[in-house]
């Protein structure tokens, strides 16, 4: 089980100064939707600099034109691309086709999949690498989660890795980790603490134990 810091709502420097701190306890720093929203691509290149042992995640929620921003990423530095998976079939191919020239991952956001079961097994047999269940900040904010889509995914995916994202505190990492995800994204549930790298730590922990 790898964990993921989640950076959304920082800047450039910002980014840096918070992934100094936790650098040693993750495995994948993400630049998040709003920070590329905000800063560009250029934050997925300074972050990858920086950190060049890090695995660096772009958050771009692909849902068209996905072989040019996939390579536009690859570009910039992105070891793993992020594509929505209510994007069109021929989106994703071309996603995966493109990161497979480059080298790159494509991890699959299911946030807003309604058969998520089926759409799973689609996304998974077009030979994605990761595919995620993902409770979003706006149904976050009416006491959601994903911990049941985690099972459902975990029980028809056969090739790609899984993840999960959305909202994971340490309180809730334990039931995460019962489910054996591939991948744990945590943003909130870290850089909104008051000692960040002890948060961190503690996760690092928590999944490495199992
Ligand atoms: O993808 C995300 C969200 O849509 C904003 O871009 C977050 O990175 C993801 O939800 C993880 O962050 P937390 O929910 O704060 O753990």
């Amino acid at each position: 089980m790898e964990l993921q810091l989640a950076l959304d709502l920082v800047n450039i420097p910002e980014a840096i100064e918070l992934v100094k701190e936790v650098e040693e306890h993750i495995d994948i720093v993400e630049i998040g939707t709003p920070v590329v929203i905000n800063e560009g691509l250029h934050a997925v290149k300074a972050v990858k600099k920086a950190f060049p042992n890090l695995k660096v995640l772009a958050d771009l929620k692909i849902m068209d034109a996905a072989g040019y921003e996939v390579m536009k990423a690859s570009e910039a530095g992105a070891d793993i691309v992020t594509i929505l998976g209510t994007a069109e079939d021929m989106s994703i191919k071309g996603a995966v086709e493109e990161a497979k020239k480059q080298g790159k991952k494509i991890l699959v956001d299911m946030i807003a999949v309604k058969d998520l079961a089926g759409r799973a097994k689609e996304v998974d047999a077009m030979g994605v690498d990761y595919i995620c269940v993902h409770t979003g900040y706006d149904l976050q904010a009416v006491g959601k989660n994903s911990f049941e889509d985690l099972q459902t995914i975990k029980s028809v995916v056969i090739n790609a890795k899984t993840a999960i994202a959305g909202g994971i505190k340490l309180d809730t990492l334990p039931e995460v980790i019962k489910v054996q995800p591939d991948l744990v994204i945590v943003g909130g549930g870290i850089t909104g603490q008051a000692d960040i790298k002890a948060a961190a730590a503690k996760m690092q922990q928590m999944i490495n134990q199992g």
